[in-house]
Order: structure tokens, then C-alpha cells, then sequence
């Protein structure tokens, strides 16, 4: 297993750890390719602690992951209320911010996180920077109705300050990126300015008539968990605490 996927493996197996607990039974399940190790690690936890316990997806890729492991499937408008989130993250910044949707799952992805009681991030150290959008330079990613697509391009590039901002361009299928919800994804870059105050420019985004919803989750985590090249978990609190761990057994 090459570095990246260790460090990966061992921010989820440490998360889930230390929060995925035996009284937990309402569990959201992130996307991207992060998670998979999270739901190893519950699975691990054996058939008696995942007995009657309910797994909620952030979109097909989790639902298959959930569906594939042998756990109990559920969905968020039956379970309006989740004991803990666990989810990957493009960049999360010094205040635990985070761009989200690179995977094109952010709307499904911030509904389960405001749902949690506690929302936890787990990623690689490539993802653990002070200011959003030095590492990932595609863009905030922005999901908007089809029809208003061009519009809000144009509300980007002229009003907003995002003049690279883009469609998504699907691969391996001509034209865009459509989402779980039926949606088109804009990415638009924003110079260091705008994103050292993501939530100022999340709220301009999210005014903007036809978008669905702002791959930008400002200050929702309680932790985020950064697994390191030499086999340390870095874990980022809200209140500012950085714990440094070694990894699981
Ligand atoms: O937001 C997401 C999908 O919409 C993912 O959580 C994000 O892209 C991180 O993915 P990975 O774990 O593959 O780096």
C-alpha cells in the first residue's frame, strides 16, 4: 500500500476509534475514496456491535460501500437526527473549514453533516493546510440546477470574482458532470483573499438564484483527522487543540 493510502487508512481507522461508539446507532457515511477504510474499520467492530445499527449514505458510491459491507442501509428523511458523520474532505483549513465535493456528493454531504450530532473529517496530510485552496486549486465546487448553470457561471465570473470558473466536464461520457440529484457541478477558483474568509464567500455563492448548494462547510466539524507520511495521526479539534497520536493497532 503506497504512502497516500496508509495515511488515509489510518485517519479513518483512528476517527472511527475514537467516535464511532458501542451506543452509537445512527451512522452517516461520507464519500470519496477515504471512506471505504472507514467503513472497514467499522466492520471490524463485528457483527454484534453493527446489530441494529442503521448506516446513512452521502450518494450511490456510499450506499454500494454500506450495501457491499453487509450493514444496515437507512436514509436521512428517516433519520433526520445522526449520531456521528464520518466523511473525506478536499482541503480543511486552520478553523477545520472544508472544500467539499470534488466528488461531486457535496449537497448530500452537508445535509448528513448538519445532521450529526457530531460531523468528523478524516483525510491524508496532503489535505491539512492553513487557507482553503492551497493544495486543491480546481475550485470550490458548486452544485446548480441545470437550466440556471450559464447564469450563475456568469454571476461567478463577473460579480463574484471567480473568472476561471468552469463546468464540470464528465469523463468517459460527453457533456457534464450530472450528480446523484440530478444536478450540474461549477468549479470556481478563488484567489487567497476570498478564501481566507470562506464563509463571506460561501454565503455570496449560495444567494445566487439555481445553486443547490456550496461545496464550502464552514466550521461544521468537531475534529478533523490528518494521517501523516511517518504513521502519526494528526487530529485537529474545533475549540484550536491539536492532538499528534500514534496510529491504531
Ligand atoms: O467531498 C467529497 C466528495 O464529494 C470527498 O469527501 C472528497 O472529495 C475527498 O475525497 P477523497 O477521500 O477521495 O480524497
Amino acid at each position: 500500500m503506497d504512502i497516500i493510502e496508509s495515511s488515509k487508512r489510518l485517519a479513518a481507522y483512528t476517527a472511527v476509534d475514537n467516535h464511532v461508539k458501542p451506543e452509537h446507532k445512527v451512522i452517516g457515511i461520507g464519500s470519496g475514496s477515504t471512506v471505504p477504510y472507514v467503513v472497514e474499520r467499522i466492520v471490524q467492530q463485528g457483527a454484534e456491535a453493527n446489530k441494529g445499527r442503521v448506516f446513512i449514505p452521502t450518494g450511490f458510491q456510499s450506499k454500494e460501500l454500506i450495501v457491499s459491507s453487509g450493514l444496515g442501509l437507512g436514509d436521512v428523511d428517516q433519520y433526520p437526527t445522526i449520531d456521528v458523520t464520518l466523511d473525506g474532505a478536499d482541503e480543511v483549513d486552520s478553523q477545520l473549514n472544508c472544500v467539499k465535493g470534488g466528488g461531486a456528493c457535496h449537497l448530500r454531504e452537508k445535509v448528513l453533516a448538519e445532521a450529526a450530532r457530531t460531523f468528523i473529517l478524516v483525510a491524508d496530510y496532503r489535505k491539512n493546510v492553513q487557507y482553503l485552496g492551497t493544495n486543491f486549486l480546481q475550485g470550490v465546487p458548486i452544485e446548480v440546477v441545470p437550466f440556471a448553470y450559464a447564469k450563475v457561471l456568469q454571476n461567478l465570473h463577473h460579480v463574484l470574482g471567480s473568472p476561471k470558473a468552469t463546468l464540470r466536464m464528465a469523463v468517459k461520457k460527453a457533456g457534464p458532470v450530472v450528480s446523484d440529484n440530478g444536478n450540474f457541478i461549477i468549479d470556481a477558483p478563488f484567489d487567497r483573499e476570498k478564501m481566507i474568509d470562506p464563509f463571506t464567500i460561501m454565503a455570496q455563492i449560495k444567494m445566487l438564484t439555481g445553486v443547490v448548494e456550496v461545496g464550502l462547510f464552514c466550521r461544521m466539524a468537531k475534529a478533523a483527522y490528518f494521517g501523516n507520511e511517518d504513521g502519526t495521526v494528526t487530529v485537529r479539534w474545533d475549540d484550536g487543540k491539536i492532538d499528534q497520536v500514534a496510529a491504531p493497532v
